[in-house]
């Protein structure tokens, strides 16, 4: 579906909600599926969580996980405890290239029996379950967070627990201490300090216990990016009275979130946005009267997948960007680096990028008007790029691409102004 974007020029009040998140509710369905007696509040509405519910409940040897990165780790560690089934674990053309292997060796030193379908390395996986003997593992560390969740998930389920030990420099590690925290929250002891981590054997059945999942934090950095650049908007536009006042009310949010992307906070009060969590409300405003820099700098190797929205923000502020701890770009939807690299120069931005880091220089010319942003099958491409609507209009290719983390975006997008056209 190719979606022509525009937008009516005067950001109104709205009232957003956002589904769960879809980190926390691929680990509390894991969870729920191992141990029963966890009822789940406010799970994510995205393909990626139902997909993972899909394969937990089906009995088919063949489980298809299309796009869903945390599906495919989290279930190779799942399938791999469940004693007697056999399950073949694949994933869309991209999955098949993303890599597996040091996730499959940590599962194989601790006596799981899995062996490559295809190419070493990458799925599609042959699974055998069975119990797994052994408690203690060592994994390097800094290629993805997800096969240490993926360990810590199972950990209470193995009969002598789990002692996991980090090689290396550790990435994305708000998504480790979002696992152990949920596992906490279901009453499965761990602990997590310098580079080790231990999940203690769950001898006793759980205790009954409701979770709700806290709305998806990186579906909301579409709205912090929305705002910011409509400050932009009313310069371009002169229509600084009109805008000054909307805000946009996002729901459920909390102030102790353990979702590492909630730094977008701190980071967008760097460009221009107020925001505050009153009640369950996440509320987003421009700050009056601000001076934007010239110049941000970020290391986002904590928080990888607001990339995307980061970038374009500053491409349409004119501010220039030099993002760093991006290795794991490389390795998601897309290679998102040069997917950023090539639509942000067709949209006449100066872009480099190395493997691990982005620079932007400072906007200095008009946005080419009318370019059509490719997505190379990323929902982060789609929506990151979108807001660059409210400055020139634009088209957004295989725009129900967006579906893999937030399918309401589009329709989502209208209450803001935007106009969007099937062509
Ligand atoms: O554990 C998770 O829920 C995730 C971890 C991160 O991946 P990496 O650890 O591979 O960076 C993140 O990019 C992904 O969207 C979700
Ligand atoms: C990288 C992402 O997801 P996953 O790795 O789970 O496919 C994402 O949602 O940005």
């Amino acid at each position: 579906m190719l979606l022509k974007v525009s937008h009516k020029t005067v950001l109104p009040p709205a009232e957003i909600v956002i589904t769960g998140s879809k980190s926390e509710s691929n680990r509390l369905l894991i969870l729920q599926a191992l141990f029963d007696n966890l009822t789940i509040d406010n799970v994510s509405n995205s393909d990626d969580a139902a997909v993972m519910q899909k394969a937990l409940a089906s009995t088919q040897e063949t489980v298809n996980i299309h796009h869903a990165g945390t599906a495919m780790r989290f279930l190779t560690a799942y399938f791999s405890i469940q004693e007697g089934r056999k399950t073949v674990l694949t994933g869309s053309e991209r999955m098949q290239e993303r890599p597996m292997k040091i996730l499959v060796e940590a599962l194989q030193t601790l006596g799981a029996d899995i062996s490559y379908v295809n190419n070493e390395g990458y799925p599609p996986l042959r699974i055998k379950g069975k119990l797994l003997q052994e408690k203690k593992v060592s994994l390097q560390a800094n290629v993805s967070s997800q096969y240490i969740s993926a360990l810590m998930l199972i950990g209470g389920a193995l009969p002598e627990g789990l002692e996991i030990h980090l090689e290396g420099k550790i990435t994305s590690i708000p998504y480790i201490e979002m696992t152990l925290a949920l596992l906490l929250d279901v009453g499965i002891q761990g602990s997590f300090k310098n580079q080790i981590i231990t999940i203690q054997s769950l001898k006793q059945k759980l205790p009954a216990k409701k979770i709700v999942v806290e709305s998806d934090w990186s579906s909301a950095s579409y709205y912090f990016s929305i705002v910011a650049l409509s400050a932009r908007q009313a310069q371009d536009k002169s229509q600084k009275q009109n805008q000054s006042n909307s805000t946009i009310s996002i729901s459920s949010y909390k102030k102790d979130s353990l979702q590492g992307d909630s730094v977008l906070q701190s980071i967008y009060a760097q460009l221009g946005v107020y925001s505050k969590i009153a009640g369950h409300q996440l509320n987003l405003s421009l700050i009056e009267d601000f001076n934007f820099p010239e110049q941000i700098r970020l290391d986002l190797s904590k928080c990888p997948d607001i990339a995307q929205t980061i970038a374009v923000t500053c491409l349409g502020l004119g501010i220039s960007c030099d993002l760093t701890g991006l290795h794991t770009l490389k390795i998601k939807e897309t290679d998102r680096l040069e997917a950023l690299r090539e639509e942000i120069s067709k949209l006449g931005g100066n872009i480099t990028v190395t493997n691990d880091s982005l620079h932007l220089e400072a906007q200095t010319t008009p946005l080419t008007s009318g370019v059509s942003i490719a997505t190379y099958h990323d929902h982060r491409m789609a929506m990151a790029f979108a807001p660059l609507a409210m400055l020139v209009p634009l088209q957004i290719e295989d725009a129900g691409v967006v579906s893999k983390s937030y399918p309401d975006f589009w329709s989502d997008l209208e209450q803001l102004g935007f106009l969007t056209e099937q062509v």
